[in-house]
């Protein structure tokens, strides 16, 4: 039986705009921009393990996690799952693992260059961030 590994990505949300997070490394990916987060590890849940990453990366406590459809293979057995997140406390530093952050806004997904797997996931976060802000602007 072939295990998949996961990867989990926050897609952490805050006043209308997406935190995109650019790798320092490997040389391979250093430069791209993704969503924080890492590999479940053995006996986590991958709520929790988006949780811990998301404190150790970017030294914030974040919640209300939704999941968004879809999964995304990496490179053979390692697939990439994405959650909504909210910050519960603390702000974003690129403590690990990134060496710059940024807040997007939805017309802003592309100013930032994405890791390709990243990319249909962002789309989707973005597409939903753009609704909800066009329905706040059509309320009374
Ligand atoms: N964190 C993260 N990793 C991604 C994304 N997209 C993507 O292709 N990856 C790849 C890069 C890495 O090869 C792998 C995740 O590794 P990682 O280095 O972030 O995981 P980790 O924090 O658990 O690190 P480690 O235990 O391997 O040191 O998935 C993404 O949006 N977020």
């Amino acid at each position: 039986m072939t295990t998949m590994r996961v990867v989990v990505g926050g897609a952490v949300l805050d006043r209308g705009r997406l935190l995109a997070a650019r790798r320092s490394a490997p040389p391979a990916l250093a430069g791209r921009w993704e969503l924080p987060g890492g590999k479940v590890e053995d006996g986590e849940t991958p709520e929790r393990a988006l949780v811990r990453e998301l404190r150790e990366e970017l030294g914030v406590e974040a919640g209300d996690l939704t999941p968004v459809p879809g999964e995304w293979e990496l490179r053979p057995g390692y697939v990439l799952r994405v959650w909504t997140a909210r910050l519960l406390s603390g702000a974003p530093r690129p403590l690990q693992d990134h060496d710059e952050l940024r807040w997007l806004l939805p017309e802003e997904e592309q100013e930032v260059d994405w890791l390709d797997q990243d990319r249909p996931a962002v789309a989707l976060v973005m597409r939903r961030l753009a609704e909800s802000a066009g329905a706040e602007g059509a309320r009374p």
